[in-house]
């Protein structure tokens, strides 16, 4: 585990962060996913799950813009557990809390890096017999190292293979609430 930061760090964290993409673009990108995943099902009476803890703050702002009856559990994996470079495993805080059997299952969550935690959440609801796994994220971080051949189905927007923050997504903790998407100086 590194040492915590400071206040004064992490203030300097952001100070000298790069821009990415401001909270009008985040806002635009969650518009355009809505209605594309509106549209997919707006007859599927799904289940969506935000997984904790990043894909909280894109779930709370996309699901308001979904404009169809759907269903919403809990679940909260992890692998990176606050560092900036993740584990192999994904460890389970708290498994899903609605049955999936037979139903659309909706997977949302803040970004699509090295593909682990998504492929492994899939793998999941399927394993708990969910009829089919829609994926969406606000970010895709654009790299040639995916562990995974999953394809995701709504992307928000692309981000350069950086450390970013901001929209739900953490450095070494903090700065989720960031309503823009940030990159972290030198990482
Ligand atoms: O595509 P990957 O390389 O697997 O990385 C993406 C995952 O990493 C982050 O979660 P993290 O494990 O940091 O937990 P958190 O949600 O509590 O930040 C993020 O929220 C994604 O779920
Ligand atoms: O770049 C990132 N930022 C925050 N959390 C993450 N989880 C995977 N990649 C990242």
């Amino acid at each position: 585990m590194s040492q915590p930061l400071t206040l004064e760090e992490l203030n300097k964290v952001m100070e000298d962060a790069d821009l990415l993409k401001s909270e009008q673009q985040v806002e635009d990108a969650l518009n355009s996913m809505a209605v594309a995943i509106s549209e997919r099902l707006k007859d599927a009476m799904p289940v969506v799950y935000g997984i904790m803890n990043g894909g909280l703050v894109t779930a709370g702002r996309l699901l308001p813009k979904l404009n169809f009856p759907l269903e919403q559990g809990y679940m909260h994996a992890t692998r990176y557990r606050g560092e900036t470079s993740g584990s192999t495993d994904l460890q389970w805080q708290a498994p899903p809390s609605i049955d999936m059997t037979d139903r659309t299952v909706l997977i949302v969550d803040d970004i699509f890096d090295e593909g682990n935690t998504l492929c492994e959440v899939v793998r999941q609801c399927k394993q708990q017999g969910a009829k089919e796994v829609i994926t969406a994220v606000l970010v895709n971080k654009v790299h040639d190292r995916k562990n995974t051949d999953l394809c995701i189905d709504f992307i928000g927007m692309d981000v350069e293979d950086r450390y970013v923050f901001g929209c739900g997504m953490d450095y070494r903790g903090f700065w989720r609430n960031a309503p823009g998407i940030y990159a972290v100086k030198g990482l």
